[in-house]
């Protein structure tokens, strides 16, 4: 119920973010619109002219006389609308190309911005794919929609009117033919919108699995699975192509109607028109200009429908941006639920009403879905010295971290981090404060010094950075690497799991935060670098809280302080030995399978 409170209030206050592609392409830019709308205009009144003048250049040399400006002036009206046609397509395409980079930079930041949980829940492929295929859709409406469309429809609508007036009876007889296939291709639009929504969805799902199975190739390749997830994947792009192929059906029949149309109003002005020519309505140069303007009609018919058509694709993708940007980032998030519940929220975290802790849980619950994963959890973490978090796999450990790092909302209790309540830390400022070793140790595709410098405000030197890593002891290491600290990781050059979580803990040093947040791997270390990293663990611990999720024994028995979680429970927190004697959840732990280590 909470959540869909609390999802509720963000959808309402992220309305006014929606994607207005018009607004945006011409926002500042209002003398160049102008000069494109001229251009558009010109180009069309010029080929509006064009039959009308040849219907002028017969009547001129059945009279007799000297054609020469009417040839001139029909040349003049053929190459000025190409010429006006193409420069206004030009500007406006420049217009198109500026909005897509704005599109594309919107979507990346607003994707780095998410809650982790919808980043998740969207996948990367899912978010990639706006950036590739949605945003050349976008573009293609850019390019089709507020220019092509209108010139067409202005010059049908011109057209007409021409027609009209040069014979109002057979205009009728015309559009009589064409209605006909003006409502078959409404029909044929309707059914593209809904294909293409299909069809944009699938590509979005096999980038995603695409990219999922990327991050697993070594896996894949290990048991030999290339085949199998290649075959899936295969499957997917099967699916795409059908619902492709349906679209394809349906854009095929949308020239043939046009032309039917213009087939059949052709016969019937030909024989209406003869009639009328007969009956003295209608002189030759009437009747030529008529059939020309019928002729000239098709093409812009055929622009019109197949934008409309080619409109649909940018359309859906439109909708997936605004479905990307509907989704509240972690800032406007919590704004929206501090709004929907400050009265009910009891005045607390003013920092030094209790006495000093680094964290203190009180009645925890938290779960990803509708399974709880932690249940009323009480815990404290002193501000000085190391904590140990242990408990089974599953047990919640890393989650308990997450909610630390403001990454998730607990559903029931309260968190304070440093004498705060979680909710009332901007979030930045909470982070500011905490250094976060993950469990995978996580590097980003970027130089040795961008990653120890992660969120780091200073730019400190060279000898300080070397500092720091020769207190994790991957100094040497570095030293050795092509272009030292400004080596690339993550790239053709890549470092090892015990040399990636050493940097991680390098980086928490030089971070120099009052909260270190580690997650201890549970991959073995060798002996020289668990001590090294003990002693730079104990070091940072001497005054500011660590807090550890202990897999080794040698943690625990190191620590100041154990918490000891079961099933999401609480079950003990205290000293190590304290905890031996009293607490047989946590005796079982260290004697059983899942703390041990050789170190024992
Ligand atoms: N992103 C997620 N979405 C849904 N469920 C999750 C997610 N992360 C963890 N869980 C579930 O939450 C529970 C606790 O996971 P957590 O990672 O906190 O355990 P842990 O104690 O750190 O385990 P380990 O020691 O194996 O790392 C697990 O049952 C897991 O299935």
């Amino acid at each position: 119920m909470g959540h869909m409170g609390k999802d509720h209030a963000v959808t309402h206050a992220e309305e006014g973010r929606r994607l207005h592609l018009l607004h945006e392409l011409t926002r500042g830019r209002g003398v160049q619109v102008g000069v494109i709308v001229l251009l558009a205009l010109a180009s069309t009144g010029a080929t509006l002219a064009l039959p009308m003048v040849v219907g002028r250049l017969l009547a001129v040399i059945q009279r007799g006389d000297s054609p020469v400006w009417w040839v001139v002036a029909m040349v003049a009206a053929g190459f000025g609308s190409a010429a006006a046609g193409a420069l206004a397509t030009y500007l406006l395409s420049g217009m198109g190309r500026r909005l897509i980079l704005g599109l594309r930079i919107r979507t990346m930041r607003h994707s780095l911005e998410l809650r982790l949980r919808d980043a998740h829940a969207e996948g990367p492929g899912n978010l990639v794919s706006r950036l590739t295929a949605d945003a050349a859709m976008v573009k293609n409406l850019i390019d089709i929609g507020p220019i092509q469309l209108p010139m067409a429809g202005v010059t049908v609508l011109g057209t007409l009117v021409i027609m009209g007036l040069l014979d109002w009876v057979l205009l009728l007889i015309t559009v009589a033919a064409f209605l006909v296939a003006v409502g078959l291709i409404t029909l044929v639009v309707k059914g593209l919108r809904r294909t293409y929504t299909a069809v944009q969805g699938e590509v979005g799902a096999l980038a995603q699995h695409f990219v999922a199975a990327l991050g697993a190739l070594t896996i894949i390749k290990a048991y030999r699975a290339e085949k199998t997830v290649g075959d899936r994947l295969a499957e997917r792009a099967g699916r795409v192509a059908e619902l492709e192929a349906v679209a394809a059906r349906m854009e095929s029949l949308m020239v043939p109607i046009i032309t039917l149309g213009q087939q059949v109003a052709l016969v019937s002005v030909v024989i209406g028109g003869g009639s009328r020519m007969m009956h003295g309505h209608l002189g030759l140069a009437g009747f030529v200009s008529f059939l020309l303007y019928l002729l000239q009609l098709t093409a812009p018919l055929i622009m019109a429908a197949s934008g409309v058509s080619g409109l649909q694709t940018g359309l859906v993708s439109r909708k997936r941006f605004d479905a990307l940007f509907a989704l509240p980032t972690e800032t406007s998030a919590r704004a929206a639920t501090a709004a929907g519940s400050r009265s009910a929220v009891v005045p607390d975290g003013r920092p030094g009403t209790r006495s000093p802790a680094a964290v203190r849980f009180e009645k925890v619950g938290f779960g990803y879905g509708e399974h709880p994963v932690l249940r009323d959890a009480d815990l404290t973490v002193p501000a000085n010295g190391l904590t140990a978090l242990v408990g089974l796999s599953g047990s919640g450990k890393t989650t308990a971290l997450g909610l630390i790092e403001g990454f998730m909302d607990p559903d029931s209790g309260r968190v304070e981090v440093l004498g705060r309540d979680l909710a009332d830390w901007p979030l930045a400022d909470l982070r500011a404060r905490i250094a976060y070793v993950d469990q995978p140790c996580t590097l980003l595709q970027d130089t040795v010094r961008e990653n120890l410098l992660l969120g780091h405000e200073g730019k400190p030197a060279d000898a300080a950075l070397m500092t720091a890593l020769d207190r994790v002891g991957l100094g040497e290491e570095i030293r050795r690497l092509p272009q030292g600290l400004d080596t690339t990781l993550g790239g053709a050059t890549d470092l090892s799991g015990g040399q990636r979580q050493r940097l991680a803990l390098a980086r928490a040093v030089l971070a120099g935060a009052p909260l270190v947040l580690l997650d201890e791997p549970s991959s073995h270390l060798d002996s020289i670098n668990e001590q090294k990293l003990r002693d730079v663990v104990d070091e940072l611990a001497a005054d500011r809280a660590v807090l550890v999720v202990a897999h080794r024994i040698s943690t625990v028995q190191h620590a100041d302080h154990v918490i000891v979680l079961d099933a999401g429970r609480v079950v003990d927190q205290g000293t190590h030995r304290a905890l031996l004697e009293r607490c047989p959840d946590y005796a079982g732990l260290v004697s059983g399978q899942t703390l041990s280590t050789a170190s024992r």
